[in-house]
């Protein structure tokens, strides 16, 4: 997995989250960050939506990122003419290859559905455009045909071919086969694109390339259609971390980034969210605590500071002794072990009540509330 390029799709398929619509400022701000932190491809956005799509486009194209552009286009070929005119040099034409999608969209008639897709593989080609091609709803087609189409897609030029999962119904090992199969028979490379519909666009995204994809479609916070697509931030974690590879990207920098897209796009980040949730480096229960006080890597999989958080210790309901009095020691109260077990039994009631964890003050408030005033020096 040593060659992994990652292709972030944040501005067009992370767009497409219903209610999500970035305005230009937010979408040059979102391509400039992505290229900042080391992202080597950038999907920007689908020219055929019009004017004002374009023209942000261009005003990415124009920025002179380092990170290549591409635009996503159906294979129609008045798409691939308002990708020529947005001054990007690679183009992504998508097509259809599962029966469902053949036959809803193309009246069953595949023949005509390669016909364009040569037609603007070949349009695009000829006018020195380097294109890669996406396979619609690929786990869903037939093997054959699916391999079918992109032995054309390779036939006619195109540097590249995304297996698509759209609707998110595979499994990891059934992903695996799959795209084996078709990074076997192809001498392009592969990518992989993943949805979320059962939680397993990431770990698909990664099954993929350990079927020797080359490839990978991100978006950041994993925001995209219906339950989104394979989170950039923990694509990335997940290959430095658990295949020691590392891509080149500024980690540190991702929860600024999450930040940025949470905002941007108006959906928030829950706390949970791996890598970059608010609660993904929050310790409040006390087996917990007690162990990261003495090394973190107990319940941590990885230092938070390597993707911009910190860590935190919490009081609340499930909290132990151990903790208790770490934090009462920080602020100069020493309490023995039956005063720590009252201010603990206070802890436990309070956090009940408030449905939250406490704050320093409303702690240190126990302390006093117990009288054990005594003990603050
Ligand atoms: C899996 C994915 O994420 S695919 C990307 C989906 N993203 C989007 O749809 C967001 C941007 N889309 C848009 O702005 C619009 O849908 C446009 C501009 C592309 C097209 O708009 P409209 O002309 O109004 O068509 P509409 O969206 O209603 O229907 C889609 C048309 O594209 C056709 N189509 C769909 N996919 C493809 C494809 N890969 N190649 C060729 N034609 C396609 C449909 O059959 C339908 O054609 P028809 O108008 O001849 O019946
Ligand atoms: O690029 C393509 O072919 C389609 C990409 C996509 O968004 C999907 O299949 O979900």
């Amino acid at each position: 997995m040593n060659q992994v390029l990652i292709n972030d799709t944040t501005l067009r398929d992370g767009e497409q989250a219903a209610g999500v619509a970035f305005n230009l400022e937010e979408k040059i701000a979102i391509a400039k960050f992505l290229d900042a932190i080391g992202l080597e491809e950038i999907e920007v956005g689908i020219p055929a939506m019009g004017e004002e799509e374009q023209r942000a486009i261009q005003s990415i194209a124009d920025l002179g990122l380092s990170a290549k552009l591409l635009g996503w286009n159906r294979a129609v070929i008045s798409d691939i003419k308002a990708s020529m005119a947005c001054g990007l040099k690679r183009m992504h034409i998508a097509i259809p290859v599962s029966g469902i999608q053949i036959a809803t969209k193309f009246q069953g008639q595949w023949r005509i559905t390669l016909q364009q897709l040569k037609d603007c593989i070949s349009f695009a080609v000829d006018k020195g455009f380097w294109v890669a091609v996406g396979g619609e709803d690929s786990s869903r087609a037939d093997d054959e045909f699916l391999l079918d189409v992109a032995l054309y897609a390779q036939e006619w030029g195109a540097k590249r071919f995304r297996f698509c999962d759209t609707v998110g119904v595979l499994d990891p090992f059934t992903t695996y086969s799959k795209v084996k199969r078709l990074v076997s028979g192809l001498r392009i490379p592969v990518e992989v694109h993943t949805h979320n519909d059962f939680g397993l666009a990431t770990a698909n995204a990664l099954a993929g390339l350990k079927a020797g994809a080359l490839s990978v479609n991100t978006t950041v916070n994993g925001l995209g259609e219906r339950a989104g697509n394979a989170a950039l931030e923990e694509v990335v974690m997940a290959i430095k971390r658990m295949y020691g590879v590392d891509l080149g990207i500024d980690t540190p920098r991702l929860l600024e980034l999450s930040k940025l897209v949470a905002n941007a796009s108006g959906c928030r980040v829950p706390p949970w969210k791996a890598i970059v949730g608010e609660n993904t480096f929050a310790h409040e229960s006390g087996i917990h605590a007690h162990g990261v006080l003495k090394n973190p890597f107990t319940y941590e999989p990885f230092a938070p500071e390597e993707v911009g958080r910190e860590r935190r210790l919490v009081v609340g309901k499930h909290s132990g002794r151990h903790l208790i009095s770490n934090l009462l020691k920080q602020h100069g109260i020493f309490l023995s072990k039956e005063e720590t077990q009252s201010v603990l039994d206070a802890v436990r009631q309070c956090s009940m009540e408030k449905k939250r964890n406490l704050t320093t003050e409303e702690l240190l408030d126990l302390v006093k509330i117990q009288k054990y005033s005594h003990a603050i020096r």
